[in-house]
């Protein structure tokens, strides 16, 4: 949410969002970017977003107010600071030595935008770059711009990207979220691109209004189909174990140890969820 935007802080409080990020760069004019930062910095120190995990978004590196962003951002503590525009694994370097000359305490991680072609190509490096580097988050506008594409329902003229990305997260264990989705009030759009981003395989997506966080966590959530499933597919396992068999049947469908250790994956989500203080479900 836009960090210039008090009502947007304290509407946030009572989000069922499981991360906020609050925004120096793209939401906060030139003229506000100094009041931002100073409203920002406060909010997160006085720690009144509950079990929401907490970021702040800096200026990019190559901006005035990256600097003086990264040392308030440092003192306050958040749960990550997110940097836009990270174009290589020196980048990343430059953030971590920036976050430890301010002080930031250990748990500050990285969250990484990755939206320029450059990032695309570097993925790899850039998410293997740092332990300290948590996240990737893909930045779809400034990619659509850089690469003169246009914003199409199936986002094919992004897809390259988004995949070169999630490849890198999954190859370096990096969780990775989706981008946004410009029209908020295009419920129906929303809810393709959230299905879409699953089933690429992204652990979740940015939101840019309050409306989309409830259709957002209900794509992302395992369903009771799946969950049903899940649990069938580790029975069975169990049993087929049990009488030395390595491979099983569910539902007709041939079941494997790494179809397993998918269904315990869809569980542990599931678990995760039901065990988050009602607000944040
Ligand atoms: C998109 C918006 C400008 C729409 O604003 P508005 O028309 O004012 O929305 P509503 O009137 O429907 O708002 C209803 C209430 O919700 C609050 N609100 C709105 N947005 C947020 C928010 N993001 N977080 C918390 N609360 C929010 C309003 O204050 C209203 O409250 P109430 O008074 O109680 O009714 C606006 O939603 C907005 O500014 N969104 C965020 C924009 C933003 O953060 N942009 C930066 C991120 S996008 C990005 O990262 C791109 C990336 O870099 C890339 O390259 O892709
Ligand atoms: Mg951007």
């Amino acid at each position: 949410m836009p960090g210039a935007n008090e009502r947007a802080l304290e509407k946030a409080k009572g989000l069922p969002a499981d991360a906020l990020i609050l925004d120096l760069e793209d939401a906060v004019a030139p003229a506000a970017k100094q009041e931002a930062r100073t409203r920002v910095c406060a909010a997160v120190a006085a720690g009144a977003y509950g079990r929401r995990e907490v970021a702040i978004r800096v200026n990019g590196r190559d901006t005035p107010w990256h600097a003086d962003d990264l040392r308030a951002a440092a003192q306050a503590g958040p749960d990550a600071v997110v940097v836009p525009k990270i174009g290589s694994p020196a980048d990343v370097h430059a953030v971590e030595r920036d976050l430890d000359a301010a002080g930031a305490p250990g748990h500050t991680l990285i969250w990484a935008m990755v939206e320029t072609p450059i990032a695309m190509l570097r993925a790899l490096e850039i998410a293997q770059a740092s332990p300290r580097l948590a996240v990737l988050v893909m930045g779809t506008n400034d990619l659509a711009n850089e690469l003169r594409a246009q914003h199409v329902p199936g986002r094919a003229p992004l897809l390259t990207g988004l995949g070169l990305c999630l490849l890198a997260a999954r190859a370096s264990g990096k969780a990775i979220l989706d981008g946004v989705y410009n029209d908020v009030r295009d419920a129906e759009g929303f809810a393709a691109e959230c299905r879409q981003g699953r089933e690429l395989g992204f652990d979740g997506k940015t939101l840019i209004h309050p409306g989309q966080v409830e259709p957002c966590n209900r794509a992302f959530s395992p369903s009771a189909e799946q969950l049903a499933e899940a649990a069938e597919i580790v029975r069975a396992w169990a049993d087929a174990e049990a009488a030395g068999r390595g491979v099983v049947t569910v539902n007709g469908r041939m079941i494997e140890n790494l179809h397993v250790d998918n269904a315990r994956r869809l569980l542990a989500v599931d678990a995760a969820i039901a065990g988050r203080p009602r607000a944040l479900r």
